[in-house]
């Protein structure tokens, strides 16, 4: 160990992955180190109980089935655990646990975060709009994931992805897998394997994890980031990503009637959108396989007053480097920041046709130049968006979805909630938003989304 800091390996995965094998796994290498394993019934638990093994040099920490190791993450960050060198101003008083306060502070570390897929099982749970309770895994009263929202959440967010079970899966489903992986999390690195055979230095005390650096790794925001280029791009076997972007409003009837077809080939969507009768708030979609969650994202900074905007300039600058001047009819700027972008990523996606889909969802000239007062009689079936609400850290009864807007400086420094509601089923909405890198709006209001399962 090069420091005195406790490292802590997070090991999630979804039920039946291999955490638990996996664990064992490294254990039996841990040879002349003190490695303690700790499975974990809830990541909001986790830092007590890992201080408590203050003289150990790691600690393997298993997950439950259910948990996001985004949460996992944050809850260590704000109970006193450097998430890394980098961010250690937020977290400068290390670890001081109750449990533990007449003791010095632990100062632990996350080293390294680590998601275990089944090889076999991966692609059709990414796919299932099966509750948790439906699945049959406990997790905690209120949670209305599906089992493909739990999933994508392991895998854009870690380090190292281990595709256990190798032994029971062919070849080509490996290599498809790997793909569809990569970009997913083009980030992670991958290890496939069976049993867990994974060697200890790979993912113990191998200094792996950086907050920001996971929170920017799924492959959607790095699309929507930066100039995307080979990633998007179909692979050798057909996996690839469609991004859509557009500086006009979308027709709300029109785009929930496209929210609601069958999306062929898509495993994986998320972005933000602009429906023209909500003009001032931006809207989330978070898809996985069936399931499609839309909600409110926050207000457009054209929304707002420029007194209202971060005093940096370098913050000013890159919104007024993306701003977008279209005058209405009576000559009024209408579009600012406004805009609409999302990323599919999906296999053999026809990439023509979603374009023709999205942009048949935007407003004609004859409906753009009509105006926002017009917008705002359009029919529009998206349920209604709470703006009163922001909810700061209101851990409540249900398990919550933490969104880690805010690590980048340049950005708004708003810290959005998924607060995942109670769904009506039979009519087959259901509430929540997908997490997200909201780069552009001072508040964010993903506790009221909605969405509906296929
Ligand atoms: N064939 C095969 N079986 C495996 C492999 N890895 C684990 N198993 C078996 O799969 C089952 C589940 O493994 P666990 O390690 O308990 O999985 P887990 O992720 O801890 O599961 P939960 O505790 O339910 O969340 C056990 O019976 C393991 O022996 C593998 O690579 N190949």
């Amino acid at each position: 160990m090069t420091d005195s800091s406790l490292r802590v390996t997070a090991l999630c995965g979804f039920a039946g992955a291999g955490k638990s094998t996996l664990c064992a796994a490294l254990a039996a290498q841990a040879a002349g180190r003190r490695v303690v394993q700790l499975a974990i019934g809830d990541p909001f638990d986790a830092m007590p109980q890992i201080a408590a093994h203050r003289d150990a040099d790691a600690v393997i920490v298993e997950l439950p089935a259910w948990a996001e190791p985004m949460v996992f993450a944050e809850a260590c960050v704000s109970a006193g655990a450097y998430a890394d060198d980098a961010n250690e101003d937020d977290v400068e008083s290390g670890l001081e646990p109750a449990s533990v306060s007449d003791e010095p502070p632990v100062h632990a570390q996350i080293d390294t975060i680590v998601t275990v897929v089944d090889a076999v099982h991966f692609l059709t749970d990414l796919a299932s709009s099966e509750t948790l309770a439906e699945r049959g895994i406990a997790a905690p009263d209120h949670d209305d994931r599906t089992v493909g929202e739990v999933v994508i959440e392991q895998v854009e967010f870690c380090d190292v992805i281990v595709i256990n079970h190798a032994d029971r899966a062919d070849e080509t489903a490996l290599e498809r897998l790997r793909h569809v992986l990569a970009k997913i999390n083009p980030r992670a690195a991958q290890i496939v394997t069976q049993f867990g055979d994974v060697e200890i230095d790979a993912v113990v005390d191998a200094r792996r994890f950086d907050f920001e650096a996971a929170a920017s790794a799924p492959g959607w925001l790095m699309a929507l980031e930066h100039d995307a280029g080979s990633l998007v791009d179909d692979d050798a076997f057909g996996v690839g990503m469609f991004v859509y972007r557009a500086r006009r409003p979308f027709h709300p009837a029109r785009l929930f009637a496209l929210l609601h077809q069958e999306w062929q080939g898509v495993l994986r969507s998320k972005g933000y959108f602009w429906l023209a009768s909500r003009h001032d708030m931006a809207g989330t979609l978070s898809q996985v396989g069936g399931t499609c969650r839309h909600g409110p994202a926050g207000y457009w900074w054209a929304a707002q007053p420029p007194s209202e905007w971060p005093d940096d300039a370098a913050f000013k600058a890159e919104i007024e480097a993306d701003w977008f001047s279209l005058p209405d009819a009576d000559g009024v700027e209408t579009i600012g920041d406004r805009r609409q972008e999302l990323v599919m990523i999906g296999i053999d996606l026809d990439r023509e046709a979603w374009q023709r889909a999205f942009d048949a969802c935007l407003l004609d000239d004859a409906e753009l130049y009509a105006g926002s007062d017009a917008w705002a009689a359009f029919d529009d079936p998206f349920p209604q968006w709470d703006e009163d609400h922001d909810h700061e850290h209101d851990h409540d009864d249900g398990y919550e979805r933490h969104d880690h807007d805010d690590h980048d400086s340049r950005h708004a420094h708003a810290r959005s909630h998924d607060h995942a509601q109670a769904d009506d089923r039979s009519t087959r909405t259901q509430d929540n938003s997908g997490s997200g890198h909201d780069h552009r709006h001072a508040h964010d209001h993903d506790d009221d989304a909605s969405g509906h399962r296929h």
